[in-house]
């Protein structure tokens, strides 16, 4: 029986792994989700109601209502949402609602690429080849700083590089399905690379893996 091709991208705030996870789907013929629009649609919803982030019930209520076919990059990528989103994101309720969604997705042929925290070691454990994306920090705020002067004219690096260690620091301490690589994830630091090198780098890792598993 075939089983769908599932590829594992996670990483860091602004590691590059969405941009990585698109070129990859787009490449390799499988549908793409970023499974951070699903925290940040949750904790949209919450802001948009004046409901508190705290409230358990409320935030369980938007993960039920997030539609995966409905998730608008451009309001959500917004600065205020992601820092919502990884504080609704520690809560272990909501994260079960919010996976079983995540998982449905993966389970469908012909596979899929799914990015975020916890693809490899939680959502998608049985993934065929699972990346860790990642950058030091400073260098991951310089590429999202001029993200955002291309598109809003002005930004605060400053700020940004905050934010990005803010969003990290909760990221990997919290006690559910916090971010770390999946002990069977291949690291790729991508400090020193731009896009393309890093696409190809990827590219090289995923053949040789799905290679050496043809041989088994
Ligand atoms: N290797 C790279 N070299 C230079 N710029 C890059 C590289 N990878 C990604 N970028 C740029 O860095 C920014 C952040 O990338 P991207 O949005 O893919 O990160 P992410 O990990 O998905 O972010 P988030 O945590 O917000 O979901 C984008 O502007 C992207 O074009
Ligand atoms: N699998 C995931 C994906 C995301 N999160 C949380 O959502 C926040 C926003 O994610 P972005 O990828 O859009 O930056 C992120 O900081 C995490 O708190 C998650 O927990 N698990």
């Amino acid at each position: 029986m075939q089983t769908p091709l599932i590829i594992a991208i996670d990483g860091p705030a602004a590691s590059g792994k969405g941009t990585l996870a698109r070129r990859l789907a787009a490449n390799l013929g499988l549908r793409h989700l970023d499974t951070g629009l699903t925290y940040r649609a949750t904790a949209h919803r919450l802001l948009q109601h004046g409901l508190p982030l705290e409230n358990l019930s409320a935030a369980e209520t938007a993960a039920r209502q997030v539609d995966l076919h409905d998730l608008d990059r451009t309001t959500l990528s917004q600065h205020e949402i992601g820092e919502a989103a990884s504080k609704i994101a520690v809560m272990p309720s909501v994260r079960r609602i919010l996976v079983d969604k995540q998982r449905e997705f993966a389970s469908a042929m012909p596979g899929a690429v799914l990015d975020g925290r916890d693809i490899g070691t939680v959502v998608c454990p049985q993934a065929k080849v699972k990346l860790y994306v990642t950058a030091a920090a400073p260098v991951r705020a310089r590429r999202r700083h001029e993200e955002l002067l291309a598109k809003n004219g002005s930004d605060d690096f400053d700020a940004i590089l905050a934010d990005i260690e803010r969003r990290d620091a909760r990221d990997m301490a919290r006690d559910d399905s916090p971010l770390r690589p999946a002990v069977d994830a291949y690291l790729l630091d991508t400090s020193q690379m731009d896009i393309e090198a890093a696409f190809s780098a990827a590219k090289v890792i995923i053949n040789d893996a799905l290679a050496a598993e043809r041989k088994i």
